[in-house]
């Protein structure tokens, strides 16, 4: 049974590994997700976060290791329906309006006409852009094209969610709501990886992935971390993790 369960984790990676130029950004790599929780995925600038999501995207090129996402190898075309994904703000059409580019980006996800009316009114507010819907995006700040490419990943059905920064220049009480959002998808058993700066977001999470120097150095529930690392913040952790790794480059 448990041998069944495991095969069908939403996302199982083994021994993945990147490399840019001579530099191996993602060593090995080898993670399970599973069915309905939210995955924090932290580490320094330049870690290797983004390229691990563009990985399960297959949108980065990987030099070894396998990926799965529900049991089907990566990359493969027709998973993309199954995984809601932020569009990169240069993928958003600045001739469009924020509706339309919802509209186009669910036409691309198999969502019905009918289906992304329905929800239209629900996914704008989440993120904030009920009354900037009508406006083109040229017309759109920087976070606010954030904002879009969000609600772009929030109005799939998909099961899986990749989420890259997902709440960068979102204020404190806009946060909340996606938030409550994200756990409202959770608890219906979609799966989340999101990467983050903000730590107090990993300590939202269910589980936190530490990348560094191209190893999940440390994963576990928040408090796992903080117990591991003799800390009262997953930001204390994150940083004592730091210096033990630079420590060990010292011996
Ligand atoms: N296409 C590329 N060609 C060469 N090097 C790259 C490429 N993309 C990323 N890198 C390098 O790989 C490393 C990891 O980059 P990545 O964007 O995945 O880090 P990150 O953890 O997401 O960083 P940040 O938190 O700053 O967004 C960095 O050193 C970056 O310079």
């Amino acid at each position: 049974m448990d041998k069944w369960r495991d095969k069908m984790n939403p996302v199982s990676v083994k021994e993945l590994v990147v490399k840019f130029d001579k530099s191996i950004i993602l060593d090995k790599l080898s993670i399970e997700l599973k069915e309905g929780e939210i995955v924090g995925l932290i580490g320094p600038s330049g870690a290797g976060k983004s390229t691990f999501i563009n990985s399960l995207l297959g949108m980065q090129a990987v030099n070894s290791g396998k990926i799965e996402i529900f049991n089907t190898e990566i990359p493969n075309r027709k998973m993309m329906s199954k995984i809601g994904f932020m569009a990169q703000s240069d993928a958003l059409f600045d001739e469009l309006t924020g509706q339309q580019n919802l509209e186009f980006f669910a036409s691309l996800q198999g969502i019905s006409h009918q289906n992304f009316l329905t929800e239209l009114s629900k996914t704008a507010k989440t993120v904030n852009l009920t009354t900037d819907l009508g406006k083109k995006l040229s017309n759109y700040s920087g976070g606010m094209k954030r904002r879009l490419s969000l609600a772009i990943a929030l109005q799939t059905d998909a099961p899986l969610l990749l989420l890259d920064e997902p709440t960068v220049g979102i204020d404190p009480e806009l946060r909340q709501k996606i938030w409550e959002e994200l756990r409202a998808q959770a608890s219906l058993g979609k799966t989340i990886l999101m990467t983050t700066h903000v730590m107090d977001e990993a300590e939202r999470c269910d589980k936190v992935l530490l990348l560094r120097q191209g190893h999940f150095v440390a994963q576990g529930s928040p408090s796992e971390i903080k117990e591991k690392y003799n800390s009262t913040s997953i930001e204390e952790a994150f940083i004592k993790a730091g210096e033990e790794l630079e420590s060990e480059d010292l011996l």
